[in-house]
């Protein structure tokens, strides 16, 4: 083609030059052996309380276990984990940030000087930084990595499906219709890009009342079974309305958790291996 820029990526042409796979390689120390995509079709349903819990989860269970914050406008991961030292570098690379309990994590907020300065970069600066996660991090040796995704089915999503080997997806939801609807765009995206979708959590699935037990749809009913065998998905989750899980990521103490609701995704995750 005469006016071939060489970028694939954002060319739709079908020509003989075309690049097939993205994919990346990770830094030359790191030796990874799962990645699994945290993702959801809209923001502020969880999907990182979830990251988090599922990290701690494995790690308990005697998994070397990562976190890669891809969400760069909205990094909650290093707040749920109390992390306030800033990621170092060598030489070599930059080296990720490791928690209590030893989950190593990389967000942007760990290289940022204020936890309060704004990201506001072009959509492929972001993505970009989100492959340097990748490439120019050393992660040594990890069972499993976690992927933080920015909600939605945008430009970074997509360029973690294409650039980083994705074993599985995680999509996170909560009971509302309207965000029923929009998780099954994530799941179809899951579909395009040839990547399994281990399982579906819907969060604040219900409120239980302290005194009788009783179970409350504040958000309205479940339709989380409905979807998982529409797309013929194994693992489900409900994970209740809870003060519990709202301020040990507020105060950074999530690796004290006991997150029991997530014991079975955690198993389908460890099954990978
Ligand atoms: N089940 C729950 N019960 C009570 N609070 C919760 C629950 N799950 C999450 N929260 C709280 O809701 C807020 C949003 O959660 P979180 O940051 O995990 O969402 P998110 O989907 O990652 O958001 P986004 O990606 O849009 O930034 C947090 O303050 C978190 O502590």
């Amino acid at each position: 083609m005469s006016e071939c820029t060489h970028d694939c990526e954002s060319c739709g042409q079908d020509c003989s030059e075309r690049k097939t796979s993205f994919l990346e390689e990770p830094h030359r120390l790191s030796h990874i052996k799962k990645v699994i995509g945290v993702v959801s079709g809209k923001g502020g349903v969880g999907k990182s309380s979830v990251t988090s819990m599922l990290a701690v989860l494995t790690r308990r269970d005697g998994f070397k276990t990562a976190i890669l914050d891809a969400d760069v406008t909205g990094p909650s991961i290093p707040k749920a984990f109390g992390l306030k030292q800033k990621a170092a570098g060598t030489e070599e690379g930059i080296l990720p940030v490791r928690t209590k309990t030893g989950i190593d994590v990389m967000s942007i907020n760990l290289l940022l000087e204020n936890d309060t300065d704004p990201v506001v970069w072009r959509g492929p600066v972001i993505a970009g930084t989100v492959k340097q996660f990748w490439t120019d991090v050393i992660w040594d040796d990890v069972d499993f990595m976690f992927v933080d995704m920015p909600p939605g089915t945008g430009d970074v999503p997509l360029t973690v499906f294409q650039s980083i080997p994705v074993d599985g997806i995680i999509v996170v939801t909560s009971p509302q219709q309207l965000v029923s609807m929009i998780v099954e765009k994530a799941v179809k995206m899951a579909e395009m890009m040839n990547v399994p979708v281990l399982g579906i959590v819907e969060n604040m699935s219900y409120f239980e009342c302290p005194d009788c037990k009783k179970k409350h749809a504040v958000f309205g009913e479940s339709h989380i079974e409905d979807i998982a065998a529409k797309y013929g998905i194994q693992n489900i989750a409900k994970l209740p309305i809870t003060g519990e899980i709202a301020s040990a990521c507020d105060k950074g103490i999530v690796e004290l958790l006991g997150a029991q609701w997530l014991n079975e995704m955690a198993d389908a995750v460890e099954n990978l291996l």
